[in-house]
């Protein structure tokens, strides 16, 4: 899962030429970008502002101050062990107390009970939010949808989405409570790390480890997404998404007073601020292998079925987050990419299920095979632990009007993906009740008719497909 290689990104630098790829960087939109994941980084935006032979001198290169953040207890094993080391102008401690940020954001749980969130087994669909009029950044943009746990416990997950029109602004946002792991559906994020720049389009993800202080702005305006939070572990990779495809920022940094500039810090899902003068992206350099990432899902490499009977959806995971239980996530993050479908006489929509695992869905672009109408781009849908769902009526009978005479079938133009959790998720009062819930859902299915027939043999089923209209 991790990639072993350790790579000298100055060397890279000195060798890159503007707009061609070198190895191990990679160019996007003017950017320049590490790649590698799980590996050991390192980056530096002065030359020489990395300490060489240890991490603490006494006196740092172009009198930096040195910071380290953890990402994983000091006494993880080697494998497992996740921290970086960052060179600043000043350390991240100089700041006010902190103080309850007012007014308070009313809609972010990090710890589900009663008081926030209730359970229900029904299917849930919500159609596609507006994006409001009124100036929004992405911090009053988000709301938590549902999860399970406590970030208190370091045990659980939430899902929030977002809907915003406007950049942070003298303001970065911390999370202290897991890692943030962001899905955009509508317009393009640009974000600011201590490790530098991310720029995200629809399509891509980002992720932003606990603690990393970061600020979104939005260069298209109204803007919308997912967003999966973990409360505990940490991401891991799979082998179908390469781990050169992940690329991580260059050191980037701004000096100079910033009066006023404000830190959000989500600590037990509430916020809290404090005031300090300068920018938190003050890193000149950095390295260690705790870094924010993002990866182009257009890069997954698909696999399929090729001959009978669909593939459960687990082979196209991109990242899981492990429970201790071996198979067993506490979050999947499942695509759903064009790909060719060729399976014989099998009916190759996802197949009608009750799963044991809680599966949250969300759709950033085109359709979704099981679904004719109704699930569109930039809504969502939770089917809980045992909740029955899966092909619409329509989508049902398509299929079997089509028969088994079809040859391989490009889906193209989608990109559905699916957050897969073995806890259950408790669904936040607001999300309930919003306006944006489809109460008419289970209509979808009621349609499906009886086709059973004693005269319908297995071998029938196979040479004609289910006879029309019985
Ligand atoms: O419910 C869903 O649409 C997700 C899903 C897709 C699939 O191909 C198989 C199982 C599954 O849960
Ligand atoms: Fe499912």
């Amino acid at each position: 899962m991790e990639s072993k290689v350790v790579l000298n990104e100055r060397s890279c630098h000195r060798h890159q030429e503007a707009g061609k790829k070198t190895d191990g960087c990679d160019l996007d939109g003017g950017l320049a970008y590490i790649s590698g994941f799980g590996n050991t980084l390192e980056s530096e935006a002065l030359a020489g502002a990395l300490p060489r032979g240890q991490n603490s001198p006494l006196v740092c290169p172009y009198g930096l101050y040195a910071e380290q953040l953890s990402g994983t207890s000091f006494t993880s094993p080697r494998k497992l062990n996740q921290r970086s080391w960052l060179y600043r102008i000043k350390p991240s401690v100089t700041h006010e107390p902190f103080k309850a940020r007012t007014p308070r954001h009313e809609r972010l749980v990090s710890e589900f009970d009663k008081s926030n969130s209730c359970t229900t087994p029904t299917q849930l669909r919500w159609r596609p939010v507006d994006v409001p009029n009124s100036p929004t950044d992405f911090v009053d943009g988000l709301y938590t949808v549902c999860g399970a746990g406590s970030s208190f416990l370091r045990h659980g997950f939430a899902v929030h989405m977002y809907a915003a029109n406007t950049s942070m602004d003298n303001c970065a946002f911390c999370n202290a409570d897991g890692d943030f792991l962001i899905v955009p559906q509508q317009g393009r994020l640009w974000i600011s790390t201590e490790c530098g720049k991310l720029q995200v389009s629809p399509g891509e993800i980002a992720v932003i480890p606990q603690g990393f202080r970061f600020a979104v702005a939005l260069p298209d305006g109204p803007s919308r997404g997912y967003v999966a939070e973990i409360l505990a572990p940490i991401f891991r990779a799979n082998g179908l998404a390469a781990p050169r495809d992940f690329v991580a920022p260059k050191a980037w940094f701004e000096e100079g007073s910033r009066p006023g500039y404000t830190i959000i810090q989500k600590f037990g899902g509430e916020l809290f601020t404090a005031i300090q003068d300068f920018s938190p992206f003050n890193v000149v350099a950095w390295h260690g292998n705790y870094v924010p990432y993002k990866y182009d899902l257009s890069k997954f490499c698909p696999y399929n079925t090729v001959l009978i009977d669909h593939s459960d959806p687990s082979i196209n995971t991109v990242l899981t987050a492990p429970t201790d239980k071996p198979g067993v996530a506490l979050l999947d993050f499942v695509i759903f990419p064009p790909r060719w479908l060729v399976a014989e006489h099998t009916f190759r929509p996802p197949y009608y299920h009750r799963n044991c695992m809680s599966e949250f869905m969300g759709l950033i672009y085109g359709g979704y095979e099981a679904k004719a109408d109704g699930f569109l781009p930039g809504g969502a849908s939770l089917h809980s632990c045992m909740t029955p769902h899966g092909p619409d009526t329509k989508t049902f009978e398509a299929t079997v009007e089509r028969g088994n005479e079809v040859g391989p079938l490009k889906i193209c133009n989608t990109m559905a993906f699916m957050f897969e959790s073995c806890l259950i998720p408790r669904i936040c009062t607001w999300a309930l009740e919003s306006p944006y819930m489809d109460h008419e859902y289970y209509q979808c299915w009621t349609g499906l008719r009886s086709h059973f027939s004693h005269e319908t043999t297995n071998r029938d089923c196979v040479e004609n497909g289910i006879q029309r209209g019985a």
